[in-house]
This record gives structure tokens, sequence and C-alpha cells, in this order.
């Protein structure tokens, strides 16, 4: 499968957990290979259902779930297992091992999956390697930090050569230099590796620096999605306009701006008129920041 082709295809997908809960409603989604797909929504709007619906961790209710050209909602509990080994996953709490060392949690996907002990051991010192982390290989999780920990969980994703990565909120208990670290490391498993990462995130600088496409969930539904840049500078939806809001508010040109300046060469006018068109929408910004905001665009501009 090359880039171009869908990696990912959901349609019509729900989840209605029982009690009544309906995590996921109607989600149709399409992940071309070799992209990066960021999947944003506040707290409940059920992106950790819909990333559980993709490797099947969750069956749906209804609806289907398309991986690599194998439907996978037709499978039996056998054949996904062997499907599976085609889509790693890592966690924000890293979920290693603590009993086991480096190199034991990262080959047990590989052992599980049935390599023979020595070609584990290969495969993943191999996977180590290239998350810069062979020399750590009989340390235990807790001797390393949370980034070395973030790496081992990456390592062991890798190790069965997946073609899928699915990132469940992988940042979100690092620091924000450990955050770039592992933000840059995802990048290098994309582009040298060429896996399909989906991620699941409530940051929205985790999506402006390594996707290309994004989606916006509320309520087990999607209601905006499109190429990074254009849903971001453009926000049609309330709730996307609240996440550049809250972000662009949070640090107006120190935080959101400069990556989507870099990353997607937008210019300082065009964030402007964001900011004008979310005051449009009713946002107001305090004068003092209104002000510093723009003194920094000259800045940049100049
Ligand atoms: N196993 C479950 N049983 C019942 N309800 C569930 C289950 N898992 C999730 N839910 C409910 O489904 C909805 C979506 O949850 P989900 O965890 O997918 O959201 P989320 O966007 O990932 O939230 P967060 O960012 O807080 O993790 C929530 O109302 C949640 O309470």
């Amino acid at each position: 499968m090359t880039a171009g082709q869908e990696m990912i295809r959901l349609d019509a997908v729900a989840k209605e957990f029982p009690g009544g809960v309906r995590a996921v409603d109607a989600v149709d989604l399409a992940v071309e290979a070799g992209s990066v797909y960021g999947i944003v929504g506040h707290s409940g709007a059920g992106k950790s259902t819909l990333l559980r619906l993709i490797n099947l961790l969750e069956r749906p209710t209804t609806g289907s779930v398309t991986v690599g050209g194998q439907e996978l909602t037709t499978l039996g509990e056998r054949q996904l297992r062997t499907a599976r080994r085609d889509i790693g996953m890592i966690f924000q709490q890293f979920n290693l091992f603590r009993s086991r060392t480096v190199l034991g949690n990262v080959a047990f996907p590989l052992r599980q999956s049935g390599s023979s002990r020595a070609e584990a051991r290969t495969k993943a010192l191999e996977a180590l390697r290239f998350v810069g982390l062979d020399e750590h290989a009989k340390r235990y999780p807790e001797q390393l930090s949370g980034g070395q920990r973030q790496r081992v969980g990456i390592a062991r994703a890798l190790a069965t050569s997946p073609r899928v990565l699915l990132c469940d909120e992988a940042t979100s208990a690092l620091d924000p230099q450990t955050t770039q670290e592992v933000l840059e490391l995802l990048r290098r498993v994309n582009t040298e590796l060429g896996v399909t990462i989906v991620v699941i995130t409530h940051e929205m600088e985790v999506v402006t620096a390594i996707c290309d496409r994004v989606a916006v969930m509320e309520d087990g539904r999607v209601v905006e999605r499109g190429e990074v840049h254009e849903v971001f500078t453009r926000p049609q939806h309330p709730t996307t306009q609240a996440f550049v809001r809250a972000a662009l508010h949070a640090s107006p040109v120190l935080g959101l701006l400069p990556g989507l300046l870099r990353e997607h060469g937008v210019d300082a006018a065009v964030a402007d008129s964001v900011l004008a068109q979310l005051d449009a929408n009713g946002t107001e910004f305090a004068s003092a920041e209104r002000t510093e905001r723009n003194q920094r665009n000259q800045a940049v501009s100049a």
C-alpha cells in the first residue's frame, strides 16, 4: 500500500456502552496511508473509544472498520490477533511491565506472536536502537525518565513492524521539552518507517506539530475535519473555534502561532485574521494582550 491509498477506513461506526452511553456515533473516517491524522476533542468527546475501535479493542455496535484493506469487523478473535500485529499502540501512562527489563518489554509482543527468543531479542534491540535506547536495554522502566519510558513504549509498538501506530494522549504526561522530543520521534516513525499514525489529544500543539489532517469530535461525532492548516486557520464549528481560541489565548504568539507559521507557512497577517474571526464570534481579548500580540506580530513580520 502506498501513499494516496486509504490505510484506515471507518464506515458509520458507532459504539454504545451498556447503560446507553453512545460514546461514538455514526463516524466515517478515512486515513491515507503514510499520513499522520489527529483527533481532538474535549474530555468525554469519544476520542479514546474511537481509537480503540480502530484496532477493535472495542467492537463497534454497528458499522465497519477496515485497516490495510482488511475488514477487521468480519474477523474472529484468532484472526484479529494476527491482524493486530499490523497496528501498534502507545499510551499516556506508557503501560510498561515494571517487572520486565526494557528489552523484555519490547520483546514481549514478538514472543506473544510466536517469534523465537533469539529473533525477538534481535528485533527488540533494533527497535530500541531506532528510539535511541539500546544502551538501556537491561534497565527496568522505573530507572528511566518519563520521556525514555514513552520511547520504550514506541519501541515496543514498533517491534512487530506495524503499518499503523495509534497514539492515545502519548505526550499528555510529559513536560514541554520531552513532549517535543517524543513528537520528533513520532515524526521519524512516520517519515523514515512510513508508518501511518493516528493521534488523539486535547493539545492543539501536538496536532500542529505532526499532523497532516485533523478531525474534531464532540459528543461522539466528528463535527469538523480537514487539513490542519485549513481547519485551524478557518475554524467553522464552535468546538474547533473554542480549541483555537484557547490555544491562542493561552499564549497568542509563543504558543500555537509559531508552530502554524513554521509548519504550514502561515504569515502573521493570516494569524491576525484568525483572531479577528474569533473576535467576531464573540471572544474578547484583553486590550493589553492584544497590544502585546500586535507588537510581537510586527516583530515576527519585520
Ligand atoms: N467502558 C465504558 N463503559 C461505559 N461508558 C464508557 C466506557 N468508556 C467510555 N465511556 C463513556 O463514553 C464517552 C466517551 O469516552 P472516551 O473515553 O472515549 O472520551 P475521550 O474523548 O477519550 O475523553 P478523555 O479525553 O477524558 O479521555 C464518555 O461519556 C465515557 O464516560
